[in-house]
């Protein structure tokens, strides 16, 4: 069994680690070739994942093909808006055989895709009982250094999935199976959005209420999306949703909660981006997800709020106050 993970940021490189730990002959693909070099010659990945040393059986590619070529199970890695321009270039490699995991969380700006339609598009041949997405709350930091993670594995092929949890599943690594993929992508990508926005509160100052009442609406946002889009609304109520929702919202690993808190202490999201060494999905996210919204008829208030203070330059306080004084609701709608 060889595994391909492209993409080597910080959970690129934490996978392909953990499958090496396994005894996976894994390639590891990544993009920048100059830092394909670095990484083979220091046998870690300093930029991303410091002291995090190489198992021997994990090599590292600067070519996709190469990568990819002779690999059973091929893991994508990268930011999702970089999905398909990466696999664009291996449209040409059959894929009968071999399973694509993807777990990179979001939704792609201007087409509002999931990265398993951006995959199925994409890549001729492949079959949806081949794609599986691995979602869940899994800081890389907490996930290199062996502590306790929980997942889900999840593809509508009950077979597909079951595999992915026996490739991955680690006495520290704990993979569940699950078939809606909808849910769990939908589920997996809002969680970013709702993130900035616990984050902008805590960098205001707001404390405990505000975020159990974020965390709360954001979960109600995460399912009337989910369910219009096909999805199962129990999964909201799984790893996928409420538990990358809690991480996500309180933890101090969090990119997206991060950015959040410095838009809320007042900087710019051009500053607080441009000075970021890691992706904060939910930034492109909440832009693909505000037109997906609108354009299905969701009510999405909280997203609506993160993309206008992001995009449309609206003052902090003022999208507070108007998602506070909207048309008092019935809880479930
Ligand atoms: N970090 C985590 O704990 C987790 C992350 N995820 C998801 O995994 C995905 C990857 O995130 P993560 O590893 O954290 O990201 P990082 O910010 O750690 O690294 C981003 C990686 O993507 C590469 N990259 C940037 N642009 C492109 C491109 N156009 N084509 C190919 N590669 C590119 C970067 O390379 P370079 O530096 O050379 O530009 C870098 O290797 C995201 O969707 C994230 O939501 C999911 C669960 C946990
Ligand atoms: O998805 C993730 C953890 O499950 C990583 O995203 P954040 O860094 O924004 O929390």
């Amino acid at each position: 069994m060889l595994i391909a993970v492209l993409g080597a940021g910080s959970w690129g490189t934490t996978l392909a680690v953990l499958l090496a730990r396994k005894g996976y002959a894994v390639n590891l693909w990544a993009h920048r070739p100059e830092f394909a070099d670095q990484l083979a010659a220091e046998r870690e990945n300093r930029r991303y994942l410091n002291g995090v040393h190489f198992p021997d059986t994990l090599r590292v590619f600067t070519s996709l093909h190469e990568a990819v070529s002779p690999a059973d199970m091929v893991v994508t890695a990268v930011p999702s808006q970089a999905l398909r321009e990466t696999v664009e270039q291996i449209r040409d490699l059959p894929m009968q055989g071999r399973v694509i995991v993807n777990v990179a969380k979001g939704i792609e700006m201007n087409t509002g895709k999931r990265m398993s339609e951006v995959l199925l598009e994409t890549l001729p041949g492949l079959q949806i009982s081949c794609v599986a997405a691995l979602y869940g709350p899994s800081h890389a930091e907490e996930v290199s250094k062996e502590q306790p993670t929980t997942v889900v594995a999840s593809s509508p092929s009950v077979e597909t999935a079951n595999r992915v949890q026996e490739v991955f599943h680690t006495s520290m690594f704990r993979v569940y199976t699950n078939t809606d993929i909808i849910g769990v992508e939908i589920a997996g990508s809002v969680k970013n959005i709702i993130a900035i926005a616990a984050g902008i509160s805590d960098g205001i100052g707001y404390g405990d209420n505000a975020k159990a009442a974020i965390i709360t609406r954001g979960l109600a946002e995460m399912s009337r999306l989910a369910v219009s889009l096909g999805g199962d609304p129990v999964t909201v109520s799984g790893l996928a949703g409420i538990g990358d929702l809690v991480v996500t919202c309180l933890s101090r690993h969090s990119r997206n909660r991060y950015v959040g808190e410095e838009i809320g202490r007042g900087r710019s999201l051009d500053d607080v981006v441009t000075h970021m060494n890691m992706v904060a999905e939910g930034v492109f996210t909440s832009k693909a997800v505000y037109d997906l919204c609108r354009t299905r008829g969701v009510e999405m208030p909280i997203t609506q709020a993160v993309y206008e203070m992001l995009f449309e330059g609206k003052p902090v306080q003022q999208a507070i106050l108007d998602l506070m004084t909207r048309e008092p609701k019935k809880e479930v709608y």
